[in-house]
């Protein structure tokens, strides 16, 4: 069995963040690969603007680059409406039966798994892996295997915030999607 790791999210942008949790668990898990999942429409928070599903793909294909356990896989941006994971997940395994399912999230989304669409269907399709983010808990009475990790207090709100004030936004993305948000004006650059 290969043991895939998905990170699913908005990646408005993408930051080192979610690098490093991917990272972090798929050294922890020994996982074969990582699939980064960006979503269409969060299901759970308003889809903020400033860049293009085309401008956040590109954005994350330029901040994995150069991992090869690292993959995009876009499924859901083909799909209008919400992205509920359960949809996808049904889709992944039937397409690969030899694989099992990690889906990493970070402690916020631990805490809400409770209201995720069809959950206890989606618990068996998937094993769920917590990580720790400054501000949230990991409480939940879900099965969520815990990874330990470095608590990094980053989000893509206080990115998008940070640039529309004109702030710096060095080290906390990858130079490769510093550059494209600023070639490409997003974010009100
Ligand atoms: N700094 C972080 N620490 C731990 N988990 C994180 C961190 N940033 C993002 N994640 C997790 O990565 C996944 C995708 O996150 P997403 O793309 O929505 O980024 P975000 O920073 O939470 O965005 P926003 O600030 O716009 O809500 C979620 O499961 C989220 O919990
Ligand atoms: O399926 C659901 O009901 C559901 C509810 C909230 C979040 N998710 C998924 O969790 C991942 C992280 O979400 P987000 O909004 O933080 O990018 C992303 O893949 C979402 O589609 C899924």
């Amino acid at each position: 069995m290969k043991k895939i790791g998905i990170l699913g999210g908005t990646f408005n942008p993408p930051h080192l963040g979610h690098l490093i949790i991917a990272n972090e668990v798929c050294h922890a898990l020994n996982l074969d690969e990582v699939w980064f999942l960006p979503n269409q429409e969060p299901p759970h928070k308003k889809k903020a603007g400033g860049a293009s599903d085309e401008d956040r793909l590109a954005m994350l294909e330029s901040a994995i680059k150069g991992n090869k356990l690292f993959k995009v896989e876009a499924i859901e941006l083909g799909r209008e409406g919400p992205s509920y994971t359960i949809d996808t997940m049904k889709i992944l395994v039937d397409r690969n039966p030899d694989a099992e399912f990690y889906f990493i999230i970070g402690a916020d989304m631990v805490e809400y798994l409770s209201k995720w669409r069809q959950i206890d269907e989606l618990l068996n399709l998937v094993t769920f892996v917590g990580v720790q983010r400054p501000g949230y808990g990991l409480i939940t009475t879900y099965p969520v295997q815990i990874v330990d990790i470095p608590a990094i207090d980053i989000s893509s709100s206080m990115i998008r915030e940070r640039l529309h004030q004109g702030r710096t936004v060095n080290y906390l993305l990858s130079e490769g999607v510093i550059r494209q948000i600023r070639e490409k004006h997003l974010y009100g650059t």
